[in-house]
């Protein structure tokens, strides 16, 4: 009979699967076409006391992932809450934010804004930037890694939280204060596997003292989503639904046309104009 594992590591092909009683091994997958995330349960054979391959994948709850014109690369599985680390200095992409939003819209799951280095002055003007975000409806907290993660621990409390964001922005410091024991990060097997490579890409699922789980992933820069079909995009922008449906014509591209119920709503300050160019451009990539 088949055993049931967790994926807690990824590094390119090969995988790290940790079963409920908690015994680990390195792992493979059966086919040559691997399509699995960190967070997935997936049915195991175990080879020896260290190895296993992979079967198949079971049923997903959630699942992220970006896309780009040549091809798809999964982030997580079975998340509940993206977190979305922010910092002042260096500077971030407001749309990178903003397509995390959507993505979590997508998989129908939780966001949260989280806004690192609040020790340092420039945060007050990065807070002005991110409260548009927090009237939408999503969470915004303002933390300092370096001093104080405590703040944190109610939002991951009963989560599978995926840490994303831009490089510089602290997430590793981050990571590191919810963890103390932070030596799991630099385990000899995950140095194993990654040896050889240039730049550690993996991502990593970690159980919180709190209950809930966090997972690492590498640092974001681009978030493709070509994936997402074009009349499928404005219900995912919340602030938009109420006038989705009221514009003259039925498959509106909300950029020029006449009678065009987001158009008018913009023009009486409803909605912002980032959040509809942002719509606009998702749909440009979609090819509509
Ligand atoms: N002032 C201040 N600096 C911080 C804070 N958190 C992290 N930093 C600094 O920001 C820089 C980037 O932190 P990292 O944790 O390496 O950032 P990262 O997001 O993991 O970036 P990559 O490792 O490039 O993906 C480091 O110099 C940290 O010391 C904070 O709360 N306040
Ligand atoms: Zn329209």
């Amino acid at each position: 009979m088949a055993d049931i594992a967790r994926i807690i590591e990824t590094h390119g092909k090969s995988f790290i699967v940790e079963l409920d009683e908690g015994r680990r091994y390195i792992a493979t997958a059966r086919k040559k076409k691997t399509d699995y995330a960190v967070g997935d349960r997936v049915e195991v054979g175990l080879i020896n006391e260290e190895q296993a391959v992979i079967e198949k994948v079971l049923p997903r709850s959630s699942l992220l992932y970006r896309s780009d014109e040549w091809r798809e690369k999964l982030i997580a599985a079975n998340v509940t809450q993206i977190v979305v680390v922010l910092a002042a200095v260096p500077s971030f992409y407001e749309e990178l934010l903003s397509r995390c939003l959507v993505a979590a819209e997508d998989a129908d799951i939780r966001a949260l804004i989280l806004l690192n280095k609040a020790d340092l002055p420039e945060t007050a003007a990065a807070h002005e930037v991110l409260a548009p975000y927090h009237r939408l409806g999503y969470p915004l907290l303002e933390l300092s890694a370096k001093q104080d993660v405590a703040p944190l621990w109610p939002y991951l409390a009963g989560q599978l939280s995926v840490f994303v964001g831009q490089s510089g922005m602290g997430k590793s410091t981050l990571v590191n204060a919810l963890l103390p024991e932070a030596k799991v990060r630099t385990n000899e097997i995950s140095l194993a596997l990654d040896s050889g490579k240039h730049t550690t890409t993996h991502a990593t699922l970690y159980r919180l003292p709190n209950g809930g789980e966090l997972i690492d992933s590498p640092g974001l820069q681009e978030f493709g989503m070509r994936h997402l079909p074009a009349d499928r995009l404005a219900p995912l922008f919340p602030e938009f639904r109420p006038y989705i449906g009221q514009c003259r014509f039925h498959n509106c591209r909300h950029d020029r046309e006449p009678n065009c119920a987001l158009i008018a709503a913009l023009a009486r300050g409803e909605i912002l104009p980032q959040r509809l160019n942002l719509l606009r451009k998702l749909r440009q990539e979609c090819g509509v």
